[in-house]
């Protein structure tokens, strides 16, 4: 898909120094050979507990030299989205896949906003489908997905048109952001009616999961004689852009896969096989990205940033996934608890950006369809077939 006529790359990978760290990391290495060469030499009795004592400042020296080489190289990945459409004739179809296994631990609004934000997404419409795997085999999940579809309707042309740059509503309606002080009056009505309408959405889906059946009976008689460890597979397209119009709404896809006692479901890892499969029949996109239930875009122009990587002519070659870091919101003032992970993020990511590449995060990760199906760059190249 890119054009070889382009010449400027669609990303970059820079080293950076990293003096200041390095002398620090050398300084503990120094320390910890200095402290193992002290054990050796100065000890009087060589009893168990020293030999046991050594043997673990042994591993943990190691264990150092490990981690002050991985970070020792650390790149970051600059990436031009506005090259992106003047190298590629046509922007490649991404699936999106979404999981979620509890409706009562995951309650249906944190997938609702989830979707959202992917619905939302600064890509062409058409080229997005996002299908939601639901492990609770939930009519209330089902339900809530109708109403947020309806929603979408107004939700998407809001973010697009004032540019928003968080589309999950929850997030963007909280209580820091709760007022709208603007003096655009075309801004302000409809931020108030789409909060309205938001507040509107959450009530309607925060009902008793048994009340659903009598609220859209046709439909949900696929749910009857259902329960979340026995049933057969479901699948509902809730949004098809049957025109496929560029800025319409994405495909929006229910999938509950089938569940049998005996029969072991493999949790995530087998609700994303699902996933795979089941797109490969439908839509079939070269790109998977795949988003845990509690978790929001917070970049709408993600997806471009991808393809920068995947389609740049060295990623095509060399890059089998685009991982994207994570953040956390409504963490502690100052993270005393490291719940944003920086070690990992900012310098272990990094560091490993630097040799090769960071590994795959579980989630928040975009993946080359042709590779999960066990085909390198060589077996395209040679017109190989893939088949599902
Ligand atoms: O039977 C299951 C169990 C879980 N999930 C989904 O898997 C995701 C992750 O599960 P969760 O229990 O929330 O795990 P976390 O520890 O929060 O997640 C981290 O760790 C997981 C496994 O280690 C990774 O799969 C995730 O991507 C990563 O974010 C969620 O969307 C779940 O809905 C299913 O779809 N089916
Ligand atoms: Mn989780």
């Amino acid at each position: 898909m890119a054009n070889p006529k382009s010449v400027l790359p669609l990303y970059e990978k820079n080293w950076y120094k990293h003096t200041y760290k390095r002398v620090l990391d050398s300084i503990i290495l120094i320390l910890l050979l200095l402290l193992l060469g002290y054990r050796l030499v100065s000890v009087n009795n060589y009893s168990l507990p020293w030999f046991v004592a050594f043997m673990c400042e042994c591993w943990f020296t190691l264990g150092w030299i490990f981690t002050m080489s991985t970070q020792w190289n650390p790149a970051l990945v600059k990436t031009y989205p506005q090259r992106l459409l003047q190298s590629v004739e046509e922007l490649p179809a991404v699936d999106i896949f979404v999981t979620t296994a509890d409706e009562e631990l995951e309650p249906p609004i944190i997938t609702v906003n989830t979707v959202l934000s992917l619905l939302s997404l600064d890509y062409p419409s058409h080229k997005l489908s996002c299908y939601v795997s639901d492990d609770a085999c939930s009519p209330l999940i089902f339900y809530a997905l109708q109403q947020a579809s309806n929603f979408a309707k107004h939700w998407v042309p809001f973010c697009k048109k004032y540019n928003v740059q968080i589309r999950a509503p929850f997030r963007y309606f909280n209580d820091d952001n709760d007022e709208c002080t603007t003096n655009n009056e075309e801004f302000r009505q409809e931020w108030l009616q789409m909060k309205d309408m938001y507040e509107n959405l959450s009530r309607e889906i925060d009902v008793d999961p048994k009340s659903i059946p009598s609220l859209l009976e046709r439909e949900f008689a696929i749910f009857s004689n259902t329960n979340r460890t026995n049933h057969p597979a479901i699948i509902k397209v809730i949004l098809e852009n049957k025109e496929m119009v560029e800025n319409g709404l994405p495909h929006l896809i229910y999938i509950s896969r089938e569940k049998r006692p005996k029969q072991p479901h493999h949790f995530k890892a087998g609700a994303m096989n699902v996933l795979t499969r089941v797109s490969g029949l439908i839509t079939n996109a070269p790109f998977m990205l795949n988003v845990d239930c509690d978790m929001f875009v917070n970049n709408p122009k993600i997806v471009q940033h991808a393809m920068c990587i995947l389609l740049d002519s060295r990623g095509e070659k060399e890059v089998a996934f685009v991982q994207c870091p994570q953040q956390f919101y409504a963490t502690l003032k100052d993270d005393p608890f490291g719940n944003q992970m920086t070690i990992l993020y900012k310098y272990l990511m990094a560091g490993l950006a630097g040799l090769q590449g960071p590994f795959y995060g579980g989630t928040n990760c975009f993946h080359r369809r042709k590779v999960m199906y066990g085909l390198s760059s060589d077996d395209v190249e040679n017109g190989t077939q893939i088949l599902i």
